[in-house]
């Protein structure tokens, strides 16, 4: 992975020091209800992710559980991301770039621009993209996963209609899980690093291990966070701890403890859940590490990307019996 130099993204952190997260502005939904103008159909809809990022990462996840990989095509930006955000590059200039084939960008900007010619926020992945309508469906990642868990029942095999990582049953236990989740683990990684001033960090960095340790004791008994089955729970964490170690420890200041060596029971679910058919083929510790390391130059100047790619998750663990992908 070749290294690119980019000026210092700066303006992460507000004027006290706290990070925050901007709110998604696209927010329509794929359904088969007639009244949907986003029907689900194969071939017409296009996911847009990096591969570095956690958000992005869940809904790549999402597409290969739900058996949607011929549904839904993917572009995959370059890991670096510099002053004109997110771009399209050419995979011989960045290993497992896929460039964008739909539209033809050279920068995500574009895509939101194409839809809405007066956007003004942040372009982040992901993106969910409509080729019929030629707009931006959805670029929020929690909505996103669960439009590729129910979206699309109706195009797709028996066998992954059943799939349900939001099952109604659970949903109430997911939706507090979720919560904390977010906060304390998915953002607390962000809000701990990119925090400017000291005091701001170690309440994060506190609060973040905190909820570690709540997530270990509720695994330490348990296969998975909700029920006795992979939820989308499950998939919104998985993602922050398999950076964790390589990235968010050393990187974001998040260094109280590691997993591989503090946390047995994320260490056994993590590697589970690695284990299972369709998510390895997603994580791309390259793009994960290279991303981080050289693109926030206002947190790492020298851009040196540690050699650890954290624990070895194709240890072998034991499986749950029975299915354990919900049949609904
Ligand atoms: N709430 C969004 C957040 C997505 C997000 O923050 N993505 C980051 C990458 S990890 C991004 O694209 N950042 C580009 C930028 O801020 O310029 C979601 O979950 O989809």
């Amino acid at each position: 992975m070749s290294k690119q130099v980019g000026k210092a993204i700066k303006g992460w952190a507000s004027a006290d020091g706290e990070f925050r997260r901007q709110v998604s502005s696209f927010r329509d939904w794929i359904s088969s209800d007639p009244s949907s103008k986003f029907q689900p159909e194969k071939g017409r809809y296009h996911l847009y992710v990096s591969l570095a990022c956690p958000w992005a990462h869940r809904t790549l996840i999402a597409r290969s559980i739900k058996g949607l990989k011929d549904v839904i095509g993917i572009s995959v930006v370059d890991q670096f991301l510099g002053e004109g955000g997110w771009k399209f590059s050419d995979p011989k200039d960045c290993p497992g770039a896929i460039p964008d084939t739909v539209n033809d960008s050279k920068f995500l900007s574009e895509l939101y621009f194409k839809a809405e010619p007066n956007y003004n926020a942040r372009f982040t992945v992901p993106v969910l993209w409509d080729k019929k309508n030629k707009t931006i469906v959805n670029n929020e990642s929690s909505e996103i996963l669960r439009i590729l868990n129910e979206g699309f029942n109706d195009i797709i095999e028996p066998e992954y209609q059943k799939i349900d990582l939001y099952p109604k049953n659970l949903r109430k236990e997911i939706d507090d899980i979720n919560e904390w989740i977010y906060n304390d683990i998915n953002n607390g990684v962000y809000k701990s690093g990119f925090a400017t001033d000291q005091k701001v960090y170690e309440n994060h960095v506190t609060k973040l291990f905190e909820s570690l340790d709540r997530v270990e004791k509720i695994l330490s008994d348990k296969q998975f966070l909700v029920g006795n089955v992979l939820t989308e729970a499950d998939i919104r964490l998985w993602t922050t701890i398999v950076r964790f170690d390589p990235v968010y420890h050393g990187h974001f200041k998040c260094n109280l403890k590691l997993i591989a060596h503090d946390y047995p029971s994320i260490l056994r679910w993590a590697r589970l859940v690695y284990q299972l058919p369709g998510v390895k083929e997603t994580v791309d510790m390259d793009h994960i590490k290279y991303h981080y390391y050289t693109s926030h130059t206002n947190i790492n100047p020298t851009q040196i990307v540690p050699v650890s790619n954290g624990p070895d998750l194709e240890n072998p663990v034991v499986k749950p019996e029975g299915d354990y992908l919900t049949r609904s």
